[in-house]
């Protein structure tokens, strides 16, 4: 593992799951590399593992699940920390944000409560400032009449409103890596809009990295520098947001691109492709994507693909991502 002391640096994730049909590998060898300051997103059909990778990620997968790998946040193995260590760290440091904000949030403590207890935990503010901090944060996530609504409890919040609340208490700790996990999904259109601006607008003023996990490719466009795709629990390509949406090499990364226009940020969900995703359980030999694959030949029957660099920033895991490139360069 390389000794880079700033960002996140993820290598041969792995997170693997007890079912009837035997183990299953939910993540299967991730390697990620965040740096400070940079939005990442993660995509891929439902099932291909990109929430256990946050959850593993930060050692929130439970026995007798098992999680291994390295994870290194700003040069500290996390794999190797306390519990209490981890703990400081969890909503501290880093700081994770879902799409269902129930439950995060607490049904019985006023907002106020929540984000004040969280900068008793994670900052040394005394009592007074965080109060001030508390009303500044419900303002800096677009709360109209903050100083009012501090004192309601989640449920008299609307979705939206719900949803900003629990970025104002994951942001109270002053975050420098957010994990987003489909934070805008059950929202509306323009909430949505309000809510990723906001992320980003936050992202320069923190400073922060983000991993944001979606099914929009308009999200990824607008929002992510770098973006990697999930497919049965492997990345199968990377890259940064712009080559990989111009130019694909991975057949499942065109399958799911197929239907953004070149360059496009518009609102568009990840287009789905024919056949389904393999149960993790059985798991087709060689590459497990081959069986959908307009592409595959025997080789691809036989052996798995590495995910290999291409390119400077790129990565895929494709016997053939240059035939692959060039289809999609004559489409
Ligand atoms: N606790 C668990 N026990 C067994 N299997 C699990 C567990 N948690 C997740 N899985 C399995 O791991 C695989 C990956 O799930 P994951 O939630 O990461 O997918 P995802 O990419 O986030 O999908 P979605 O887009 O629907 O959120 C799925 O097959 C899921 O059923
Ligand atoms: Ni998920």
């Amino acid at each position: 593992m390389s000794a880079k002391t700033d960002g996140l640096h993820v290598r041969g994730l792995c997170a693997t799951f007890e079912t009837p049909r035997g183990p299953a590998r939910a993540v299967d060898g991730v390697d990620l590399d965040i740096a400070p300051g940079e939005v990442f997103g993660l995509v891929g059909e439902s099932g291909s593992g990109k929430s256990v990778t946050l959850r593993a990620l930060m050692r929130l997968v439970h026995p007798p699940g098992r999680v291994e790998g390295n994870v290194a946040w700003q040069g500290r193995d996390l794999m190797a920390m306390k519990p209490e260590e981890l703990r400081r760290m969890r909503g501290g440091e880093i700081a994770m944000i879902f799409q269902e904000p129930m439950t995060a949030l607490n049904p019985v403590l006023p907002v106020r409560v929540q984000i004040e207890e969280n900068l008793r935990a994670h900052t040394d503010m005394n009592r007074r400032e965080r109060r001030a901090r508390a009303l500044e944060l419900l303002d800096i996530v677009g709360i109209p009449a903050a100083a009012r609504r501090l004192d309601e409890y989640p449920h008299q919040f609307s979705g939206g409103m719900r949803q900003r609340v629990m970025i104002a208490i994951a942001l109270a700790s002053s975050p420098k890596l957010l994990l987003a996990d489909e934070p805008t999904t059950a929202l509306d259109v323009t909430i949505q809009d309000q809510i990723l601006k906001l992320l980003l607008d936050l992202r320069d003023e923190f400073s922060m990295s983000v991993v944001f996990v979606t099914h929009d490719l308009g999200v990824v466009a607008s929002l992510c520098d770098r973006m990697a795709v999930m497919y049965a629990g492997r990345i199968v390509e990377t890259g940064t947001v712009s080559e990989v949406f111009a130019t694909p090499h991975h057949p499942y990364t065109r399958g799911l691109l197929g239907s953004v226009p070149h360059g496009g940020a518009e609102r568009t969900m990840l287009a789905s492709i024919e056949g389904t995703p393999p149960g993790l359980a059985s798991l087709p030999a060689g590459c497990a994507f081959h069986p959908r694959c307009e592409f595959a030949t025997d080789e691809c029957r036989r052996e798995r693909p590495a995910l290999e660099p291409f390119a400077p920033g790129r990565s895929v895991a494709c016997f053939h991502h240059e035939r692959v490139a060039r289809a999609e360069e004559l489409a």
